[in-house]
């Protein structure tokens, strides 16, 4: 530790005169000086000059008169000097002050009996007992050589890195054991060594050291080398790439994000793939590209359509959403297309607009287009490349301008190879497809939507601020979700119903959860008892059910399909009284 390390006196703190131009200036500190003492004297450049006691100066003292008065300073000490030198200066009995100073004699700072490092360091030698315990408690691995270049200290963490025991090289001569040691040419003069790779060449072992010269007195005294194993570095720094990479990947999570427009905000989760799946869909948001979303029911197909929607210049036109599957086939057609009066029986007066046409100049979602008949499709593949639509019962043909986004859970692909989707319509919608993970793949999210719908179903049924027990979470974190979001909602509207604590509790989950618990719990208590004990209390429990539905030996050995010597052999086994049945 050096001198500087340990400064408590600042030179604005210290009474100065400084003489210059035949002029003298006192620091403020010197100003306010009023008791006796001494003030040091700096020349222009700052270095020390000498002291002068105080009731020799005043203001008026012309500065020639000055240096007569200056005596010298004893007390200095260097700036780079080792701690411990002023140390043993305090040690000795000295009080008062100590002047730090660099080479060239200009005054830095002071070091007072005072200060509570010179104390603590005073005391330095009452723990030199514990040194080998505080140095075999490092990882890393300590070998000294004194000067002669004999080795005089190893740790044990030197022992396990190195794998030679301490008894078996203490004492010897470097030179003999690691003749090409770094430590030796440190010792002859090398600069020291910082973190470098290192090959002990004995032991083919690589190792990051730093070797460096120790010095007492300013006489050098020996080499340390403090090492540890590169395979640690190498795992460290793979580590560290792994830990880059992620913090790499979180960056451009909060970039994407960021970038998100609002109406993605809907949209809760952090998952990986959700999150990739979003920040697809906002790019392609603005561009009047088709898009088609695929994933299970109820993963947020419809509500990704609608942010696209909001997110394009179609925003302030409608967003119509036909749900394919649930209209009847003989009505799509009409339901998309709409009809003129009079088209068939029961067609309403005056017509009915349909769902492209309802959706013009904004965007028409067509949710399980899969579910579509070859007919609908070969219709809907008509208004793609046409952008026109022709009324059932009309005659003429209305142009629509209308962004198409379609969704299915279906595997599209295997259908067209089999002919039940159209190839070309296919291309057609499967433009830009995103895909969106079901909730047993994003269960990182878990925690997050959960709590997201506590919050908005406590504020929609008027309730207090809500939390799920541990117990709650661990069932939603292991149950499978077929209904993926939507089955949540559902689950958590469900249970803050029921709840009238701030806790919900497994007692307000829909049954088939509290099942799943249930048949957790269950499982240990099956397990008392071994497979082959199992199987014969079945065993015994089938025989003694059926004979008692039988209620005579032959029938019940033709339903239980065994032969008549095993059937016996088991009622003897088990004990079962025929006599009663
Ligand atoms: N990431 C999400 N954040 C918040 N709510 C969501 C999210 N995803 C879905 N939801 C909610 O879950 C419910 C189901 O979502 P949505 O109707 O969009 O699913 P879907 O995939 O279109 O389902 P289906 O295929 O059955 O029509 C909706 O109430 C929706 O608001």
């Amino acid at each position: 530790m050096l001198v500087r390390d340990i400064m408590d006196l600042s030179l604005e703190a210290l009474p100065i005169v400084k003489l210059a131009d035949g002029e003298h200036y006192l620091n403020e500190a010197a100003e306010n000086f009023v008791e006796g003492g001494f003030i040091l004297v700096v020349d222009e450049k700052g270095c020390l000059l000498g002291k002068i006691n105080r009731y020799n100066l005043d203001q008026g003292t012309p500065a020639h008169k000055l240096r007569s008065l200056i005596e010298p300073v004893k007390d200095t000490i260097l700036f780079n000097e080792n701690a411990f030198e002023l140390v043993s200066y305090f040690k000795e009995g000295n009080k008062g002050v100590v002047y730090v100073i660099d080479q060239e004699k200009k005054l830095i700072g002071a070091v007072s009996w005072k200060n509570r490092a010179v104390h603590m360091l005073s005391r330095i030698k009452d723990y030199a007992p514990f040194f080998p315990n505080i140095f075999d408690a490092m990882y890393e691995a300590i070998i000294i050589i004194d000067y002669t270049g004999t080795i005089i200290y190893v740790n044990h963490a030197y022992t396990n890195i190195v794998g030679v025991p301490a008894g078996k090289i203490l004492g010897k001569k470097m030179e003999d054991i690691e003749p090409t040691s770094m430590c030796l040419k440190v010792l002859k003069g090398h600069p020291p060594v910082l973190n470098q790779k290192i090959l002990i060449e004995s032991i083919g072992v690589q190792v990051l050291a730093n070797i460096t010269p120790f010095y007492v007195n300013g006489k050098l005294q020996g080499v340390i080398s403090v090492f540890r194993n590169i395979y640690e570095t190498i795992n460290l720094s793979d580590e560290l790439k792994k830990m880059r990479d992620i913090a790499q990947y979180l960056h451009n999570e909060l970039k994407s994000k960021d970038k998100l427009p609002r109406a993605f905000n809907a949209l809760v989760g952090n998952n990986r793939y959700f999150r990739e799946a979003l920040v697809l869909a906002a790019t392609v948001a603005p561009t009047d590209a088709v898009v088609m979303i695929r994933g299970e029911s109820g993963v947020g197909k419809e509500l990704l359509a609608e942010a696209i929607h909001k997110s394009s210049s179609r925003k302030n036109y409608p967003f119509i959403k036909v749900n394919c599957a649930a209209i009847p086939e003989s009505l799509l057609e009409s339901e998309l297309f709409g009809y003129e009066e009079g088209a068939f029986t029961g067609a309403k007066k005056g017509g009915k607009p349909g769902k492209f046409e309802l959706a013009q100049k904004g965007t028409i979602f067509l949710d399980e287009v899969g579910d579509m008949s070859p007919a609908m499709q070969a219709k809907l593949l008509r208004v793609i490349q046409e952008k026109e639509i022709e009324k059932i019962g009309g005659k003429k043909t209305v142009h629509v301008d209308v962004r198409i986004i379609s969704a299915t859970n279906k595997d599209l692909e295997t259908m067209v190879v089999k002919k039940q989707f159209r190839e070309d319509l296919y291309y057609r919608l499967n433009v830009i497809p995103i895909f969106l993970p079901p909730l047993k793949r994003r269960k990182d999210d878990i925690p997050l939507l959960v709590d997201y719908f506590l919050k908005l179903y406590c504020k929609k049924h008027n309730k207090g601020k809500m939390i799920v027990s541990s117990e709650v979470m661990n069932i939603f974190l292991k149950h499978e979700w077929p209904g993926n979001i939507r089955e949540l909602k559902n689950v958590i509207e469900h249970a803050v119903i029921l709840c009238s604590s701030d806790m919900i509790t497994t007692k307000h989950l829909p049954w088939y959860l509290k099942n799943a618990q249930a048949d957790d719990i269950k499982l240990p208590e099956w397990q008392k008892e071994t497979l082959p004990e199992l199987v014969e209390k079945l065993e015994k429990d089938v025989i003694t059910r059926v004979l008692k539905k039988y209620g005579n030996k032959s029938s019940a050995i033709k339903a239980l399909g065994i032969s008549r010597r095993t059937f016996y052999l088991k009622l003897k086994k088990y004990q079962i009284d025929i006599s009663n049945i």
